[in-house]
Formats: C-alpha cells, sequence, structure tokens
C-alpha cells in the first residue's frame, strides 16, 4: 500500500483475489486502520475466489 493511498474522507474498498485463511484481506484491513484508521469514512472488503474445502468465515473488527 502506498503512502498517501487513502486520503481524507475517502472509502476505502480492500479486494483480494483469492481468499484462503483470510489472514492477507484481515492484515490488510489492519493496515489501513493502523495508518489511515481516523481519517477513513468507510471501509468494505471483497475478494473474487474462495476455497469453500476451507470453511472459512471471517469475522472482521476494527481494533
Ligand atoms: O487467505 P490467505 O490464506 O491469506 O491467502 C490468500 C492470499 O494468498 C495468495 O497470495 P500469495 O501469498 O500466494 O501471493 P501472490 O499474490 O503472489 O499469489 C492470494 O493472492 C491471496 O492474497
Ligand atoms: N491453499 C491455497 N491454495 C491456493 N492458493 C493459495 N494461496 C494461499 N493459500 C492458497
Amino acid at each position: 500500500m502506498h503512502v498517501g493511498a487513502v486520503e481524507p474522507g475517502e472509502r476505502a474498498l480492500v479486494v483480494d483475489d483469492l481468499i484462503a485463511t483470510g489472514g492477507t484481506l484481515c492484515a490488510a484491513m489492519d493496515l489501513l486502520v493502523k495508518k489511515c484508521g481516523s481519517i477513513i469514512e468507510g471501509m468494505e472488503c471483497a475478494c473474487i475466489i474462495e476455497l469453500p474445502e476451507l470453511k472459512v468465515c471471517i469475522v472482521w473488527i476494527s481494533k
């Protein structure tokens, strides 16, 4: 993620191409909150492909 990628007042959509354990997607969300949390109005995430055999269910809560 580049410095200044998200500016004050903007919304953020985090997209990962594939979700396996969800670790990468959660880490990206955590990074956004850590760096820009106080200036982001809304955050959502999405993935294109999931691996259903892993039966992953993500509950991400901003810390
Ligand atoms: O849900 P997770 O368990 O975190 O796994 C998903 C991540 O794994 C893959 O990336 P990878 O680390 O293989 O690198 P790549 O993007 O270069 O393929 C994929 O692109 C996701 O970003
Ligand atoms: N279990 C998995 N299968 C395929 N690609 C992956 N990328 C990360 N985890 C993966």
